[in-house]
């Protein structure tokens, strides 16, 4: 029944190739791919987090900086509906008409200033007659010059109870009629008619037209740097002053590159690590939060195209570029963009990065120790299989001859029994004994005997078919069990095998040979139609006994039946 269960389980072994150490890394393969999956899962989710945090760094510190610039650009258009009003109800006052026919006497003169009370209102500064009628773009309407003066004197007012702020540089109105009003000093003192033409050839002023801003609106500019060299570069925000379908002038707000930096470090104000960066649209760098500016980082030409395309898409966004992040929003008030950059050393030092670091080291370790246990566990799966084996070897097989034992070859020949009698083919039964093999022993030794045995053994193996089973099953007794073999058929190859026997010199000791003999019973199924191994096999020992009573050396399977 035991013998049942091996030999079941066995083959169900056999037939699923269901080996231990294939399942052994199975198991480990599953439980890395499942723990390197998670971590990755781990890593997505904290990069995702990382990236929103960035992004939200970014969003207040645009926020911020949007918040100030706005600031300005309400400002800019304060002074302009201060104008508006000025030019609706101008004052009717005699100080200002006197004023106005001050201009009349002086308008012919290269250049000129208007003070009305320097106190209250900043100088209007202006050029000639001649001068205006030298441009197209310039006008200086008879009907309209009046209130203008009146209204740039009001809004002087206004420029010079809010101005300079801190961090606005100056605040210009620049009239088309030719003359304008600073909050800067050093514009109406040195040479007005050099001043005021630089003023009307700005971009911020010529951008002003009715041509480049239909919709009248609020436009930043960035002054190239050259134009700019005594003053140090600036980013302009003007706005033209239509009042009844009439373009009076722009009123501009100029912003030095340094009171941009300003802006920035203030927004910034140590949100997290990293640079940030402001451009205006056409990508100029206007202001950096980093201080030193040997270690600003400056974008190449092929990166800025890839933030342009990227920019064309999104209003905000992050990329990667080299080495490094780069976020990007645009501004709300200002046209340009904010962008702020961290590298991966700068991130692996924060605090998403040593989480990160973290996870891949114990992933790592985790690895390691699986990989550790792994070995371990496969050597010893290995080296049980391998004992398994050779137990179930030992059990089933004579050491000395490598042949089945006595209890293998019954549980074969039993199962070939059962199979020859379903298909109704011949069965036959060698029973085999070596003829006075005690001499050996006695003669040459144990070990010459062994030799014996085991040379008469792989003689036996060598002359059966693979279908047939051999065994030992006793000292010097061997079995042969043939299937879809008839009687005569048998009797034929065990007189194949005594004669290959006989035939043989051993060497059993060094120089010295002897030859052995064996004596063979054959019997099979056909003779009586019983496929009992057992009972053809007690028949074949009869015929062996025969055999041996004959003289030995010989096959008898025949005789005797009871
Ligand atoms: N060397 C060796 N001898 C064995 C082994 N097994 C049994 N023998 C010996 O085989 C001998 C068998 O002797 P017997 O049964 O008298 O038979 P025999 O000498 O072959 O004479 P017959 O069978 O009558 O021809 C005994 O001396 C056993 O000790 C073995 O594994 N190795």
């Amino acid at each position: 029944m035991q013998h049942d269960n091996v030999v079941r389980k066995e083959s169900f072994l056999a037939r699923h190739r269901i080996q231990p150490g294939r399942i052994v890394n199975i198991c480990f393969i599953s439980v890395l791919i499942f723990s390197t999956l998670l971590t990755w899962r781990e890593v997505v989710v904290l990069e995702d987090a990382y990236a929103a945090s960035q992004r939200n760094h970014l969003e207040n510190v645009v926020n911020s900086l949007d918040r100030q610039l706005e600031f300005s650009v309400e400002k800019l258009l304060f002074f302009r509906n201060g104008m508006y009003d000025a030019l609706e109800a101008p004052l009717a006052s005699t100080v200002l008409r006197d004023t106005v026919s001050r201009f009349n006497s002086l308008r012919d003169k290269p250049f000129w200033q208007l003070t009305f009370d320097e106190r209250r209102t900043l100088p209007v500064n202006g050029v000639s007659d001649a001068f205006v009628e030298q441009s197209t773009a310039l006008q200086r309407d008879d009907t309209q010059i009046v209130n203008e003066l009146s209204a740039a004197f009001e809004v002087g007012y206004l420029l010079r109870i809010s101005s300079p702020e801190r961090l606005v540089k100056k605040v210009t109105y620049v009239s088309r009629a030719g003359f304008y009003v600073s909050t800067d000093p050093t514009d109406w003192r040195d040479d007005i008619t050099a001043r005021y033409y630089q003023l009307v050839t700005r971009p911020w002023y010529v951008g002003q037209t009715e041509r480049d801003n239909p919709s009248r609106s609020v436009r930043w500019f960035t002054q190239p740097a050259q134009a700019e060299a005594e003053n140090g570069q600036t980013v302009t925000v003007s706005v033209p002053v239509d009042f009844k379908r009439y373009w009076y002038g722009v009123l501009a707000i100029d912003f030095s590159f340094s009171t941009l930096k300003h802006l920035l470090q203030d927004a910034v104000n140590g949100r997290g690590e990293g640079e940030y960066q402001l451009y205006d649209n056409r990508f100029n760098l206007l202001a950096t939060s980093v201080s030193d500016a040997s270690n600003v980082y400056r974008f190449d030409a092929r990166e800025m195209a890839q933030i342009a395309h990227a920019r064309e898409e999104n209003t905000h966004g992050v990329m990667r570029v080299g080495s490094r992040y780069v976020n990007w929003q645009n501004l709300d008030h200002f046209e340009g963009v904010l962008l702020r950059m961290h590298t991966l050393s700068e991130g692996a030092r924060g605090d998403f990065g040593s989480i990160s670091i973290a996870l891949a080291l114990l992933w790592l370790l985790f690895t390691s120790m699986l990989i550790g246990s792994w070995l371990v566990i496969r050597r010893t799966v290995g080296n049980m299989s391998t004992m398994q084996q050779s137990l179930q070897w030992q059990a089933w097989h004579d050491p000395l001859t490598r042949m089945n034992n006595r209890g293998a070859l019954f549980e074969r020949a039993q199962a070939l029994a059962l199979k020859c009698q379903q298909l109704k083919q011949p069965y036959s039964v060698m029973q085999l004994d070596l003829d006075y093999f005690k001499n050996v022993n006695d003669k040459f030794g144990h070990q010459a005997g062994d030799k014996v045995l085991t040379h008469a053994a792989g003689l036996i193996t060598s002359t059966i078919r693979e279908g047939d089973v051999a065994g030992r099953v006793g000292g010097e007794e061997f079995c042969i069990v043939l299937p879809d073999t008839s009687l005569e058929e048998a009797a034929q190859i065990a007189e194949r095998i005594r004669a290959r026997i006989y035939r043989r010199e051993i060497l059993v000791k060094k120089s010295r040979t002897t030859r052995i003999s064996v004596s063979i019973g054959v019997s099979s199924a056909q003779e009586s139609g019983n496929y009992d191994f057992e009972q053809l096999q007690s028949i074949a020992d009869a015929r062996l006994y025969q055999a041996k009573q004959r003289g030995r050396n010989q096959v008898v399977s025949q005789e005797p039946i009871k």
